[in-house]
């Protein structure tokens, strides 16, 4: 694991964005896209520059089940917001947590991972060390599934809702075993607040119980953490 240390989210956009042009620079087409509030300032980043990502693919990691593309909350409407208006990409899949039949959709996600294989994968965590929605406790050789969000992540997530009971409980996401698939990993981690999921996901066990523990066992992995996100490290088990 490469770990680069920023000033704060700003920096590590910047840092992140350099990545990106790097990979695109070398050819890459397919980028594995994150929500949340850590990828905005790469997202920035990416709308403020050249970059041109007309003929590449995105594929997201996740989305709540039950509310539709053009639910201001829904993670499709985020990524329009924040990315593809700026920066459209020839193709962009992102799972339909609206669709009638879960189970077809989650075959059809499978089968566009296998079929695109991710050059760079951007990555958030959780402060209990998900990755996704993949909450601890999932296996490492889980595929796209539907998940039951728990209750600390319902909490983490429903700041950006009026009301918590409008928090979606399930979402869908890529498995554990689909994210390794990406060839280069790019994990972000900013704020205190997810200090000790940084620390147990760099110096801890590898183990299902810590989701993102799974990128150690992974050939090609650079963390970019602020400051704050990287206070724990100095704590050497
Ligand atoms: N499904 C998303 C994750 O992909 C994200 O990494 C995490 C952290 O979000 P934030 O970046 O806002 O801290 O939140 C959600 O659970």
């Amino acid at each position: 694991m490469r770990i680069i240390v920023v000033a704060n989210a700003s920096e590590g956009g910047k840092a992140a964005a350099q990545i990106f042009s790097q990979e695109l620079q070398n050819g890459a087409k397919v980028f594995g896209l994150a929500t949340g509030s850590t990828p905005l300032s790469t997202y920035q980043e990416l709308c403020n520059s050249n970059m041109d990502f007309s003929d590449c693919t995105s594929i997201n990691l996740d989305e709540y089940v039950g509310i539709s593309a053009s639910n201001p909350q829904s993670y499709a409407y985020f990524m329009h917001q924040n990315l593809f208006a700026a920066k459209p990409f020839a193709h962009s899949f992102i799972p339909n947590g609206m669709a009638k039949d879960i189970e077809e959709e989650i075959s059809r996600y499978n089968h566009l991972i296998d079929e695109n294989n991710v050059d760079l994968q951007i990555l958030g965590i959780g402060q209990n060390g998900h990755i996704g929605f993949n909450e601890p406790g999932t296996s490492f050789d889980s595929l796209t599934h539907k998940v039951a969000l728990t209750e600390s992540t319902i909490n983490a997530n429903s700041r950006f809702f009026s009301d918590i009971n409008d928090v979606p409980k399930e979402a869908l996401t890529m498995g554990l075993k689909s994210i390794c698939k990406a060839k280069h990993i790019l994990l972000i981690a900013y704020g205190k607040n997810k200090a000790d999921a940084i620390d147990k996901m760099i110096n801890g066990p590898v183990s299902e119980e810590l989701p993102a523990s799974i990128l150690r066992n992974h050939s090609n992995v650079t963390v970019i953490v602020d400051e704050e996100a990287a206070s724990g490290l100095k704590t050497v088990r």
